[in-house]
């Protein structure tokens, strides 16, 4: 998975291309009314086949309007008034607009596309209108063509099209660059907000809140859920007899068997020092105490080691279901009594016991 197919990256592009929708429909709004506008000037002046031919294009940016209006289609939106603008554009290049200033709305092709697209198709399509413009005004004769330009205003107009077209790259591509930037350092905090530093796993302020989405969607829907409170039995003898690093390190493997164990819509988080907790979505109690005592049995045969010495790691659980319980807190308040009866029992266990427990943890290391 690329960065960029991250919900983070996905949310802010949907937030943009939302605005541009925005923008698009207040400028459809806009470029209706200078047409009616510009359309009832031409025909003042008596420039009838004019007037029709700019109130003409009312016409498809109305209905471009009125299609994103019904199906919201946001691509459709950019390419139909792309379209007509192009269309617009070359009709005023190539009959002369007023007076000849038709070429003059070819200035607001640049920052219109580069505004649309991005920059490779923004170029293409400039290179298109420069293609239009140079066919206009070498080739006077042609059928469609109405207007002479002299050759002082074909060079002009180029060079100032050439500048403003670059100008509005440059600025584009920095534009661009800023906003890669700081979405790149919204979702670096994003996740440091969220995550554990030394697991990598989920932090305590992260799995709380996805608790009470779950909690929210029980509510909604039904489904039920379980959670995990882990504890890495005598940690504190660890820490004292291999030091703390080797503790941190036993708590990193630790996490790496915790994830090749649980689901990918499971959830691990480090609930606080040596204490884990597990969101297990559409769990009921007991896959969610299969699960555990899956958790229990890998880590006492995993071969925790630190500067070549092996660390004795085993875990004690607590499991509720939110069938037991009828609030978050009444689930942790349960999980963490059957944890410490886990730990009385004599530890390496799950609680509240099953079965088939008894016979694995027979041999289990008393406190
Ligand atoms: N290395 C390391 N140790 C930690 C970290 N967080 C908590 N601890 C240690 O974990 C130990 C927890 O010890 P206790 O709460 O006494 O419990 P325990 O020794 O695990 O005994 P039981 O829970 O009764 O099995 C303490 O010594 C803490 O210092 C950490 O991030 N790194």
């Amino acid at each position: 998975m690329t960065k960029y197919s991250t919900l983070g990256y996905q949310a802010a592009q949907e937030r943009e291309s939302a605005q541009i929708s925005l923008v698009l429909t207040w400028l459809s709004l806009a470029a209706i009314l200078t047409l009616i506008g510009i359309g009832a000037k031409a025909w003042s002046s008596a420039h009838y086949s004019h007037a029709f031919a700019l109130w003409g294009f009312i016409l498809p940016v109305a209905a471009n309007m009125a299609w994103f209006a019904i199906y919201r289609n946001r691509d459709v939106q950019k390419t139909g008034l792309l379209v007509t603008v192009s269309f617009l554009f070359t009709y005023l290049i190539a009959s002369g607009g007023e007076s000849n200033t038709g070429p003059l709305w070819f200035y607001v092709f640049p920052p219109l596309v580069f505004f649309l697209t991005n920059l490779k198709t923004g170029t293409l399509i400039l290179l298109l209108v420069y293609l239009v413009a140079i066919i206009v005004f070498q080739f006077p004769g042609l059928p469609f063509v109405q207007a002479e330009y002299s050759s002082d205003f074909k060079l002009r107009f180029f060079a100032t099209l050439t500048f403003e077209s670059i100008f509005c790259f440059v600025l584009e591509a920095s534009r661009l660059k800023a906003r890669n930037e700081l979405l790149d350092l919204a979702l670096t905090h994003e996740h440091a907000a969220k995550t554990d530093e030394l697991t990598g796993l989920s932090n305590r302020r992260d799995i709380l809140n996805r608790l009470s989405e779950e909690f929210s969607r029980y509510q909604r829907t039904g489904h039920h859920f379980s959670i995990v409170l882990i504890d890495l039995d005598l940690f504190k003898n660890i820490n004292d007899h291999y030091g703390h690093s080797a503790g941190d390190a036993a708590l990193k493997q630790f996490a790496i068997v915790v994830q090749s164990v649980i689901r990918q819509t499971d959830v691990a988080a480090r609930w606080g020092g040596e204490e884990f907790l597990l969101l297990l979505p559409d769990t009921s109690l007991i896959p969610a105490l299969t699960l555990a005592e899956r958790l229990r049995s890998e880590v006492a045969r995993e071969n925790f080691s630190f500067q070549g010495q092996d660390l004795p790691i085993t875990i004690s659980a607590g499991v509720c279901s939110i069938s037991q319980a009828d609030s978050i807190d009444n689930m942790l308040r349960q999980a963490d009594l059957h944890l410490y009866s886990a730990k009385e029992a004599g530890r390496n266990r799950i609680a509240p016991r099953v079965r088939s427990q008894a016979a694995d943890t027979q041999n289990a290391p008393s406190a």
